[in-house]
């Protein structure tokens, strides 16, 4: 990518970042994972302090300084569940939170995938999955509840595949494209502020449209596939017979 494209895109990530109108702005940042899993939601419960035990969050926690919030969800997730993350995207906004000690941060939120394994609780007393019309169910902390529909909504559609694109026009674009066929589709934003590095991705947009579709789409916007690897099940091998079965083993 070019230098003038990469600043471009550094700008409107800036610029959205500093727009926004809920208060969070400059606040430390507390990164929640929305891990996703068969089309489910995992929520933890936390276990302390007094007024937040017994509610439920998204496992994460505060950024370091120094730290990027990406490595700061894989670093807690590891701390706290020991799940190994790959990030899908950020969900839009931010989220303001005031601490029992008055303190002020915000929780920005990722879509995530955890490579494999179940998570172990080492500070939460209990997890759950959610489908994403029962994230509802349980008692969550205040700052997750404005993320839910949102997040219900990416969690309905998510799939194995997803359009990456260096502008948010152009993701914005493939989103209504998709919505105007009748599909739907959702636009995460791939990291919090301009880090310069190809590999990174700026914006993603999820849809259930078929690959084919998708595929037009990325095209014409100059964007390109990101295709999820699923797990690969484990090959067990058939035990065949080494004849053909036939009753009391008589010749046919
Ligand atoms: N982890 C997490 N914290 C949340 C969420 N929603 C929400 O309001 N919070 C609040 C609870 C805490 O006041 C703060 C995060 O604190 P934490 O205790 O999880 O963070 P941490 O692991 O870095 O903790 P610490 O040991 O440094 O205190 O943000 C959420 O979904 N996930």
């Amino acid at each position: 990518m070019g230098t003038s494209v990469r600043s471009a895109f550094v700008r409107l990530v800036r610029g959205v970042d500093d727009g926004g109108n809920d208060g969070t702005d400059g606040l430390p940042l507390v990164v929640g994972a929305a891990v996703v899993r068969d089309g489910r939601v995992l929520s933890a419960q936390r276990s302390g302090p007094a007024a937040a035990a017994g509610r439920w969050e998204l496992p994460g926690g505060k950024v370091e300084p120094g730290e990027t919030p990406e490595a700061a969800l894989e670093r807690e997730l590891t701390e706290e569940l020991r799940l190994n993350i790959t990030r899908v995207g950020w969900l839009d906004g931010a989220s303001p939170i005031t601490t029992g000690d008055g303190r002020r941060l915000q929780l920005r939120v990722a879509v995530v995938r955890a490579r494999e394994g179940d998570p172990q609780l080492t500070e939460h007393t209990a997890t759950g999955w959610l489908p994403p019309e029962s994230l509802g169910v349980v008692d969550w902390l205040e700052a997750d509840r404005p993320f839910l529909p949102q997040l219900a909504r990416v969690v309905a559609i998510l799939g194995p595949m997803r359009g990456i694109f260096f502008s948010e026009e152009a993701a914005r674009s493939v989103a209504a494209r998709l919505r105007t066929g009748g599909y739907d589709a959702e636009v995460l934003r791939e990291r919090l502020s301009g880090e310069d590095d190809d590999e990174d991705h700026p914006w993603a947009v999820v849809s259930d449209a078929p690959e084919l579709v998708l595929d037009t789409l990325v095209d014409e916007f100059d964007g390109w596939l990101d295709v999820e690897e699923e797990p690969v099940a484990p090959v067990i091998p058939l035990r065949l017979p080494k004849a053909p079965k036939r009753p009391g083993g008589q010749p046919g």
